[in-house]
């Protein structure tokens, strides 16, 4: 049995819960919360009919009122007239302050729903349900909301914590295997940033089942108990590094920069694609191209950026970056949120599990990289 993490800021304290079934305690969760009023549960179109729907029946069954949207599905639902949108629906629906935002579904649902609360009478309580990878190890946890504007990525939104975040590792199942794989670039992340353990799990667990060759990405198989099981402790030993460093630094002022790792360049070639490259697509050639970086710096060898990118391939994600005008990345990197008196900071690893900020690469050498 594993007990709920906690994640306690100087502001706030909430469990994050991982476990197979969770969705079936969230009625009893949210009395415990004291979170009543009308629920406004938001998914996406493809996690509607499979879990939206049946959740919803479960929480009227329990006596609470629900009203439930969907959204289409992707990151182009990350914009002003989608979170426009979920306004109107709240408010012409008599939205009040004791009301909760039910996040059900991927970072992208989270990260527009959970800004939707945040903004919403200026704020109400949110909880966040991730149904994929990438959301249950990073995005429902932390508190960054927000969407993404036509010059930039997440540009809008704020920092706005959720009362709990309740991963049900059961949704898995059905998750599609591109999701699930590039939910792998965040986990390997947390291992390179701060959890060397992590990172040699991952890589036991890809050499002992072979999914470089058989199933790329590794499909959540819920016939596979001992798989499932080990994928269960991994999820939470990522999800713990998450917890560690938000808890440390809630609003990115230090700590939390680290958590970006792969993301100055991840998000410009994300962007660059118009998001048909999905987040943790980005982040991981983003993390390769980084590591590169650092290498070139001095300030790790090539065997570290070998290591990375040999689990990056083993978990079935790429590390080529796509043919951009380097001219063109670079631009977007300068619009990067770590951007500090006209410098990037970039985040670099020097060992597997530990990473330092730099703000004195040469925009050549940067350049040099990307060609
Ligand atoms: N706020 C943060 O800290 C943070 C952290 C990391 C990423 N993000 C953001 O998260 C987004 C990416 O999130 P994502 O990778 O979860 O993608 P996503 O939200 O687009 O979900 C991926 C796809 O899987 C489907 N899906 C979700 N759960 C399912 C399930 N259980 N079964 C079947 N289908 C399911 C969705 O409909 C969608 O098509 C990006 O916008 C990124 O910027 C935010
Ligand atoms: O939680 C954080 O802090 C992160 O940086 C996690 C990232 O994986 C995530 O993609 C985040 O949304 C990026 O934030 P941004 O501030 O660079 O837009
Ligand atoms: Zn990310």
């Amino acid at each position: 049995m594993y007990s709920d993490l906690t994640l306690t800021t100087s502001t706030t304290s909430y469990p994050v819960i991982v476990a197979a079934g969770a969705l079936a305690d969230l009625p009893a969760r949210l009395r415990s919360l004291g979170l009543g009023g009308t629920l406004w549960l938001v998914c996406d179109g493809a996690v509607a009919e499979c879990y939206g729907a049946p959740l919803a029946a479960r929480l009227r069954d329990a006596g609470f009122v629900v009203q439930m949207m969907s959204v289409p599905p992707g990151d182009a639902s990350k914009n002003v007239a989608q979170l426009s949108e979920l306004h109107t629906w709240m408010i012409a629906g008599g939205v009040e302050r004791r009301d909760t935002v039910l996040a059900l579904g991927g970072g992208v649902v989270g990260d527009l729903a959970g800004f939707a609360a945040a903004s919403i009478l200026r704020g109400i309580a949110v909880v966040q349900l991730p149904t994929t990878l990438l959301a249950m190890v990073d995005a429902a946890v932390g508190g960054k909301t927000g969407i993404n504007h036509p010059l930039g990525k997440n540009m809008i939104g704020a920092f706005h914590q959720p009362r709990m975040v309740l991963a049900d590792t059961d949704t898995l199942a059905t998750l599609p295997p591109h999701s699930l794989r590039e939910g792998w670039a965040e986990v390997i992340k947390h291992g390179v940033i701060r959890d060397a353990g992590l990172f040699a799990d991952l890589e036991a667990l890809a050499a002992q089942r072979g999914w470089n060759a058989d199933h790329p990405g590794g499909l959540w198989d819920a016939h596979d108990a001992d798989l499932t099981a080990r994928l269960t402790a991994i999820i939470r030993r990522a999800v713990a590094v998450k917890v560690e460093v938000v808890g440390i630094d809630e609003h990115e002022q230090g700590e939390r920069i680290t958590l970006n790792y792969g993301h100055t360049i991840g998000h410009a070639v994300e962007q660059l694609s118009r998001y048909a490259m999905l987040h943790g697509e980005a982040v991981a050639v983003g993390m390769h191209a980084e590591a590169r970086l650092a290498q070139a710096l001095g300030m790790c060898g090539a065997d570290l950026v070998a290591r990375q990118a040999a689990l990056i391939h083993a978990y079935g994600l790429k590390t080529a970056l796509p043919s951009h005008d380097p001219d063109a990345v670079i631009a977007l990197t300068m619009r990067d949120k770590k951007v500090h008196a006209k410098k990037i900071r970039w985040v670099l690893p020097c060992a597997i599990g530990q990473v330092q900020v730099r703000d004195d690469v040469p925009e050549a050498l940067v350049r040099q990289i990307l060609s």
